[in-house]
């Protein structure tokens, strides 16, 4: 099998460039394992949250190759972005809800939009609710619901399309130790039934709770733990 071909993603010599400054990333090489845990960490400004967005492709690198799910994501036409971006879930610290828009409703807003008929809606959206142990606030706003009940909401939105990878923004920045523990339950919860999961976190507490998840560190934009962590993180192939 070619290096990395199992890897759900795939970075070579990456580096992303703001305008005409220094670059953000540099040298980026390394894979993602398909169902592995990963967190993300290193200093403010290390470039997480950038790297992030080159994996949820909100951005495109400036040089070197990325692929996801076995394809070259750099030259993607435009016409298939919608058809990746459905395949990889997203959760941010700001829960990013819709606030005219019940709890209910937030986490049905990606079938709704992929088309799926209103008869087929209820039933996941009410397991995703149950899930994340939400069923009896279903009809409430988001500003009437807690950090850690929002940022529920938001996980159940991620996941109810069943995206292959969840990539996660501190997603504990806004919520207390113990409903971190409760977010990281649900991740690891995913992780068991095969999705990939990468969270970028300031919160050191959280890496040893999950004892089978890969630490990646970022330091000025490079990988600080070289191009492996603790020997399993696969190396790009050169
Ligand atoms: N859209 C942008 N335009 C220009 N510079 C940017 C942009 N986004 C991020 N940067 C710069 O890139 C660098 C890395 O930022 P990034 O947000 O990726 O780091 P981070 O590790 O996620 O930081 P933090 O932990 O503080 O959120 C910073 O110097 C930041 O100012």
């Amino acid at each position: 099998m070619r290096p990395g071909a199992a890897n759900i993603v795939q970075f070579e010599n990456v580096g992303l460039r703001y305008g005409s400054g220094a670059e953000t990333l540099s040298d980026l090489s390394f894979g993602l394992a398909a169902g592995a845990f990963y967190f993300l960490t290193g200093p403010s400004g290390a470039g997480k949250s950038s790297l992030l967005r080159l994996i949820y492709l909100a951005q495109r690198p400036s040089r070197g190759l990325i692929r996801m799910f076995g394809e070259d994501v750099v030259t993607l036409p435009r016409a298939r972005m919608p058809g990746f971006r459905r395949r990889i879930g997203t959760v941010f610290q700001d829960f990013r809800l819709i606030p005219h828009l019940s709890a209910y409703e937030n986490i049905a807003l990606p079938l709704r939009v992929n088309g799926v008929a209103e008869a087929d809606i209820d039933t996941p959206v009410r397991e995703m609710l149950e899930w994340v142990g939400l069923s009896g606030r279903a009809y409430a706003r988001p500003a009437t619901l807690s950090g850690g009940e929002q940022q529920r909401v938001a996980i159940a939105r991620a996941v109810i399309g069943r995206p292959e990878i969840l990539v996660a923004d501190e997603p504990t920045g806004n919520v207390d130790p113990d409903m971190a523990g409760r977010l990281l339950y649900l991740f690891e919860a995913l992780n068991k039934l095969g999705t990939t999961i990468l969270v970028a976190t300031h919160d050191l507490h959280l890496i040893p709770r999950v004892h089978h998840a890969q630490t990646i560190r970022l330091d000025n934009g490079r990988l600080d733990n070289g191009r492996l962590d603790n020997g399993r993180l696969e190396a790009a192939p050169r």
